[in-house]
């Protein structure tokens, strides 16, 4: 099967131009992304493909030597943008080596179809096995549904060049020709056309993703402890109120308040105060296991979820990250030592219990506002706690 190949290069010279000015519309400079870099990319391509349309009329300067460093410039510019993405330091001579040796190579392989056919499928090949291996090298931190197609796309025209080689090789034939072209000759423009869109669809979709997840964690963080936020506090305290209903698992809630922290900032300034919230913030995650939420609730005060703990396990936490924020020697900027402490109201819902997040929170604030009454740096509970409890609470007391 042959198509007529002026048509076939008029549509990848309409897609790639297309996708270049799209991508040039909404890219900008310095955001990171790349997709500057990556539309460059796609118009050294269109260009290169008008100028391969204008062979036997153009040059062979300019049709063959200049399209193809074109070509490989457009490659080169696409892993610009790649590195960029992946926030890596962009190795400009492995990028641009192929494209420098080009420039010298088919200057000299002028008249030489076949050498010219396999260098250009070798130089493209080593282009592409070097953007593969940057994905692999983050693939973890590579958003996934993304690069699944800008592999996909990238590894289309590769197998076209690669047979065009092989082909050429062994048979000799004149895969080049646009008078009567040989079937691989079709195949490979066609796949070129699909890739690139098949590639910068792919990209464009790791570029959102990430700027999803990345939007997703700043809607859900406190911007200066790093702990979760209110309202992903709000949606795990939902979460696992509705989990607690269903399974025989108690839930446990602390609200941890500091001390007399107005007094910090009045007399030490407000980026002191700062500095001594995301300590505490630091003390809470030492402290906390990995399967309890920690998040900042609001101004001075700070809320842990304890999932799958019973009132003792939660009494004994709660002491234990009194007493560490009491131990914790904060020093401000000028040296001096400010003592810290802070009062907690805990809560413990029993399996079962019909609760809402409302009363779960409403009973551990009064019980916050009982240890303030009480005089600060104590640990109240909202829900009664029987001897035995108190017994082993104080065992643990005794062993922090
Ligand atoms: N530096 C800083 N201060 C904050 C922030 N959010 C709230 N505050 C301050 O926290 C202080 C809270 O004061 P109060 O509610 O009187 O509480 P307190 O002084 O700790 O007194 P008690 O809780 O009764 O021990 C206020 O001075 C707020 O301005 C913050 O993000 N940074």
């Amino acid at each position: 099967m042959s198509a007529h190949v002026p048509t076939l290069l008029l549509v990848n010279i309409l897609i790639t131009a297309t996708l270049a000015l799209c991508l040039g519309l909404v890219a900008r400079r310095g955001r990171g992304d790349g997709l500057f870099h990556w539309g460059l990319g796609l118009s050294a391509h269109s260009l290169a493909y008008v100028l391969i349309l204008l062979r036997g009329q153009a040059d062979a300067w300019i049709s063959m030597v200049l399209a193809n460093v074109l070509l490989l410039s457009g490659m080169a510019l696409v892993q610009e943008g790649l590195y960029q993405f992946l926030q890596r330091p962009v190795p400009r001579l492995r990028i641009w080596l192929p494209v420098a040796l080009a420039a010298v190579a088919f200057g000299l392989l002028r008249e030489r179809m076949e050498a010219r056919v396999v260098l250009l499928a070798l130089l493209i090949l080593a282009q592409l096995l070097q953007i593969v291996r940057a994905m692999l090298q983050d693939w973890d931190r590579t958003p996934g549904r993304g690069k699944a197609f800008v592999l996909a796309g990238l590894a289309l025209p590769g197998l076209g060049l690669a047979l065009r080689a092989g082909v050429t090789l062994g048979g000799g034939m004149n895969v080049q020709s646009m008078v009567d072209p040989h079937p691989l000759q079709t195949l490979t423009f066609g796949l070129v056309a699909v890739s690139m869109m098949l590639a910068s669809f792919g990209y464009v979709i790791m570029v959102k993703e990430r700027a999803d997840a990345r939007n997703h964690e700043l809607a859900f963080t406190d911007a200066l402890t790093g702990l979760h936020n209110r309202r992903h506090m709000q949606q795990a305290l939902a979460q696992h109120l509705a989990l607690t209903r269903r399974t025989a698992m108690p839930l446990s809630l602390l609200l941890l308040d500091m001390d007399h922290f107005k007094h910090i900032n009045d007399r030490h300034g407000h980026l002191e105060g700062d500095r001594v919230l995301r300590a505490i913030a630091q003390c809470l995650r030492g402290w906390l296991r990995t399967q309890d939420i920690a998040g900042r609730w609001g101004g001075e005060e700070f809320i842990a979820l304890l999932p799958a703990t019973d009132a003792a396990g939660a009494r004994a936490l709660a002491e234990r990250l009194r007493t560490a924020v009491q131990d914790c020697t904060f020093t401000t900027a000028d040296g001096q030592r400010l003592p810290l402490s802070v009062s907690i109201g805990g809560h413990t819902l029993e399996p079962g219990n019909p609760a809402g997040i409302d009363s779960l929170i409403g009973t551990a604030d009064r019980a916050l506002y009982q240890a303030k009454n009480d005089g600060r740096n104590r640990v109240e509970f909202g829900s009664p706690i029987d001897a035995t409890i108190l017994v082993a609470t104080n065992a643990c007391q005794v062993s922090v």
